[in-house]
């Protein structure tokens, strides 16, 4: 099944609990203001985020496959215990792909959250040896939305991870968008394969872009005409900046050739200093999307 954009009822019915998103198991919040979210609870994958008196924020592929286990294009995929194929698990790690248990979904003064869980079964043990708790919690309220992923090493022995939160941002235009708040900073290109600084404030994207910007700064703006969204990260020390592109977008599946002109991932991540988890130990990183008017 190709189809995302049916939610069974009109969103503006939905309340904070329990729904259906394209045929699966999810949860929408909505804040007492009017702030919307849906989260499936396959990878506890955030689909939809739609602040007060606003528009969509994420880009979500209307060629995604949602069938419940084939990770999802578009959205806030969740990547642990391996960011994309720097290990030997299946490509950014087993989180994405696994139903997650939704644990709570109410409202709090002003605020719609959710708590997911995720924990070690023998699946994920054959594949990675650990016990672990994931805990995702979503927040809405206003304009702002809080995702925060706490992992929890519940074995006897040490593990260690990556992580990050995938975060796909919808734009009218790539081509005219523009990520602020980098410059001077180091960082991987992964289509050149190399090392790179960033010698001007802006990244903008007119073809396929991969980079990890090492150690980044904790704010990020990404700035179209009429929409400015604040990224804010912390914990989470290095930040992906993702675009396919026309040749990859027409190359990749669950994507339209177009694809690429209405995405920018910029992806809150662990990836250079993995995490080590002594027994009984967590750890906590959040990104933070706000709409400035
Ligand atoms: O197609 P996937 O597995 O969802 O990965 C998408 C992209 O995710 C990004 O985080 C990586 O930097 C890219 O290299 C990768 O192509």
């Amino acid at each position: 099944m190709t189809t995302h954009d049916a939610p069974q009822q009109p969103r503006a019915l939905h309340r904070t609990g329990p729904c259906e998103f394209g045929g699966l198991p999810a949860v929408h919040l909505r804040s007492p203001d009017g702030a919307q979210a849906t989260v499936l609870l396959q990878g506890a994958h955030l689909v939809s985020w739609i602040p007060a008196g606003d528009e969509e924020q994420l880009y979500l592929s209307p060629e995604t496959v949602l069938d419940g286990h084939t990770a999802v294009r578009g959205g806030v995929p969740v990547v642990f215990p391996q960011f994309s194929d720097t290990g030997p698990l299946e490509r950014h790690g087993l989180a994405r792909t696994r139903t997650w248990t939704l644990e709570q979904a109410t409202v709090r003064g002003e605020h719609a959250f959710a708590v997911l869980t995720l924990e070690d079964d023998a699946e994920t043990r054959a594949l990675w040896p650990h016990a672990f708790t994931l805990e995702l919690t979503i927040s809405v309220d206003r304009r702002r939305i809080e995702m925060e992923l706490a992992v929890i090493n519940r074995g006897d022995t040490p593990f260690e991870f990556q992580a990050a939160l995938h975060t796909y941002l919808a734009c009218a235009d790539v081509r005219r968008a523009q990520l602020e708040g980098l410059l001077d900073q180091n960082y991987h290109d992964k289509v050149l394969d190399q090392p790179r600084q960033q010698w001007i404030d802006v990244v903008t994207i007119a073809q396929e872009l991969d980079r990890i910007y090492w150690e980044s700064p904790r704010q990020l703006l990404l700035r179209e005409v009429g929409r400015k969204v604040e990224i804010r990260q912390t914990a989470f020390e290095d930040t992906v900046v993702w675009n396919p592109g026309p040749e990859r977008s027409a190359a990749l599946p669950d994507l339209p050739d177009d694809g690429w002109l209405g995405m920018l991932c910029v992806e809150a991540a662990q990836i250079g200093n993995p995490v080590r988890l002594a027994p009984g130990e967590e750890w906590t990183g959040m990104q933070t999307l706000e709409v400035q008017t």
